[in-house]
């Protein structure tokens, strides 16, 4: 078969230019990566072996080998592993099959700092193009196990790339020959690949050799990392088995290095990473922690090993018991990997609580880059509900920074029965929303949830420490019995307020009238002191802002009917009682006033974050009031009961 040309896909040419340049500071890591594909091509095929053993037969010493040829300024790595036949070589080194490709092309493209630019491209497994870094052109033979056609890829790392057949490629697995730039000749020192080796891969469980022949030289301990004593593991080892298993070049913000014994036996080294990896919201939602049997890797892909809501945890588990040959299937239910996972979830909260009462300020850096999804946990997990509660940061109406919910109850007020929460899409909006202003003026604090997630585990949660979490927006606001410190002067007003109880009585009930059909009822509340109403949903009826979320993602196509609440003590709400009980301008319902319940509903939902049911409506409603107001002349002051009746109107619609 004669030679092949191929292109490399788009984002892999965009990705080698960004690579060369960004990588060449911290070059020597080209070797890592080749070293670490070698190591999982062993891994692969040594489970392969175990169905199949024919296919180690006659080779069942794994190894790498590094083979410098200083005359000819190159360096070869090969390893015995599971190879590669055409297809593979044009899949795995042509494109990049990852998913969410090119949104971190484009944050590559944006990233400002070198750091974030290598750390980007760690976390996306550029791993063999690393080389280009250093090599002109690039030679990978392969032959894969089992098969007896060997390949040869070529590229120079421009845009294209050759594969061909050749009689040249090892008799099983893969050798990656780098012709190094000019300046490169460092790489085929032995001093200095050992020196990258004993850094970079010393926690490589497969024999690395210098050399080939007889007199070749190991120069990597191979021993599993996570079964040596923890004694004799220095803070870089762990760091490079983080980098080799995660395949981000971060640092581990948090590891977990332990062996249960007892009924299942097995070995975990778990990391947390301390920056979001960018397939964090995939929603596959899969964990990066690989399956190892008796040091044997299994898969990558067990879900059932762990929780989805850890899916940011990288690193090992190692079982002691379950068969070597298990398959996926047998891996579902098998409960042997049950109890794994339930020992795994308690010891990494459990960790993680330490850490939160050890390293607060930490831990506040861990709970905003995965706090998201950790909480996932509460409504997925409710085994694990109270410890997850109690890891849980919150912002709050009351005070910067993060809070705990702990916090929270000590700071209640007396007379408070619930955890009040408020949810929505951001935190400078949900601050401003009109529905904390009565909790604001009595001091009692409000959790602001503004992650998707909170609106489906809040209702879950029921209670924490016997207070119930309740959303704002729904039902009655309860502030009277909830002691301010304030209650004289309270007291004093709502004498004075007394006096107009019966108007405003009576303007709830034309307002009811008025929109009939569109909203569930119309109240008078505390909880407004300086808007002049707001919406909210009946008790027992969905959360708004979950029922926007559910619509706009396409899984709800009705909405439900409101509760309009008005705030009597609002210039415009008061005007608009006297007006509706009667004594000036005939009384009772002027078309003027249907106008204003018009805007006083559409003003609400517009607060609301929604949009008016009939936008032009609203827009000829308004210009109507506006300029009926500029006929009577500018407003005079400030709107008081006492200022013209078409100011406050057009007040309702601002
Ligand atoms: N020596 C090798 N033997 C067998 N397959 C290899 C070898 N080197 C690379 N590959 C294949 O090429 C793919 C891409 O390798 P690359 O180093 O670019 O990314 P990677 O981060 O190692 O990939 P992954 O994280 O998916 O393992 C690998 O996933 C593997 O399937």
């Amino acid at each position: 078969m004669s030679t092949e040309t191929l292109n490399f896909q788009a984002e892999v040419s965009r990705l080698l230019d960004i690579v060369a340049n960004s990588l060449y500071s911290n070059k020597e890591v080209f070797l890592r990566e080749l070293v670490s594909n070698g190591s999982d091509a062993c891994d692969r095929l040594r489970y392969a072996a175990i169905t199949q053993p024919e296919l180690v037969a006659d080779d069942p010493n794994y190894r790498i080998s590094l083979v410098p040829d200083a005359e000819n300024r190159q360096l070869t790595i090969a390893d015995n592993g599971i190879g590669m036949n055409r297809d593979d070589l044009v899949e795995n080194l042509g494109t990049i099959a990852r998913s969410g490709t090119l949104d971190v092309m484009n944050q590559l493209q944006q990233a400002q700092d070198e750091n974030e630019k290598v750390n980007l491209i760690g976390q996306f497994g550029v791993g063999f193009y690393a080389a280009f870094v250093v090599a002109d052109w690039i030679e990978v033979r392969s032959r894969k196990a089992g098969e007896s056609q060997g390949w040869r890829w070529a590229s120079d790392g421009r845009g294209t790339f050759t594969v061909e057949e050749t009689d040249d490629a090892p008799a099983r697995g893969t050798r990656v020959t780098l012709h190094l730039k000019e300046g490169e000749d460092e790489f085929t020192e032995s001093e200095r690949i050992k020196h990258v080796v004993k850094r970079h891969s010393d926690h490589i469980a497969i024999p690395i050799f210098l050399g080939e022949d007889e007199g070749a030289e190991q120069i990597n301990t191979a021993s599993a990392l996570w079964t040596r004593p923890k004694s004799e593991i220095t803070d870089e080892q762990y760091t490079e088995f983080y980098r080799h298993v995660s395949h981000q070049m971060d640092e581990p913000w948090m590891r977990l290095h332990f062996k249960a014994e007892g009924k299942v036996e097995f070995t975990c080294l778990l990391f947390i990473p301390s920056t979001k990896p960018f397939d964090l919201f995939d929603p596959q939602r899969k964990h990066g922690v690989n399956l190892y049997v008796r040091r044997v890797f299994v898969t990558d892909d067990c879900a059932e090993l762990l929780p989805a809501y850890l899916r940011f945890l990288r690193g090992v588990v190692d079982s002691e018991d379950l068969p070597l040959n298990i398959s996926r299937e047998m891996l579902q239910h098998n409960p042997m990997v049950q109890k794994i996972h339930q020992t795994t979830v308690n010891r990494v909260l459990n960790e993680l609580k330490k850490k939160a009462n050890k390293e607060p300020e930490s831990y506040q850096t861990f709970w905003e880059t995965f706090g998201p999804v950790l909480k996932e946990g509460l409504y997925e997990d409710p085994q694990q509900k109270d410890s997850l509660l109690e890891l849980a940061r919150f912002r709050s109406s009351e005070r910067d920074g993060w809070i705990s919910l702990d916090d929270y109850v000590q700071n209640m007020k007396e007379g408070q029965q619930a955890i009040y929460v408020l949810t929505g899409d951001s935190i400078e909006a949900l601050r401003k929303s009109p529905q904390l202003e009565g909790f604001k003026a009595k001091g009692v604090e409000v959790l602001l949830l503004a992650d998707p997630i909170d609106d489906f585990w809040v209702p879950s949660i029921g209670e924490y420490q016997g207070y119930t979490l309740k959303p704002v927006t729904q039902g009655a606001a309860e502030l009277d019995s909830i002691k301010s410190g304030e209650d004289d002067e309270q007291q004093e007003r709502s004498d004075e307020e007394k006096t107009s109880d019966a108007a405003i009585g009576t303007l709830v009930a034309y307002l009811k009238t008025a929109l009939e059909g569109q909203i569930k009822d119309v109240r008078s509340t505390e909880r407004l002191t300086e808007s002049a109403c707001c919406l909210v949903a009946d008790e027992g009826d969905m959360d708004i802002h979950l029922e926007r979320l559910l619509r706009q993602h396409g899984r709800m196509d009705q909405s439900s009917q409101r509760i309009l609440e008005v705030n009597p003590k609002h210039p415009l709400i008061a005007r608009l009682s006297e007006r509706v009980s009667g004594s000036d301008n005939g009384g009772g319902a002027s078309p003027e006033i249907k106008e204003a319940a018009h805007l006083l509903l559409d003003q609400a939902r517009i607060v609301e974050g929604e949009t008016p049911e009939d936008p032009a409506a609203f827009a000829r409603r308004m210009s109507d009031l506006v300029a009926k107001g500029l006929q009577t002349g500018p407003v005079q002051g400030t709107a008081t009961a006492a200022t013209a009746s078409t100011g406050d109107e057009a007040e309702a619609a601002s």
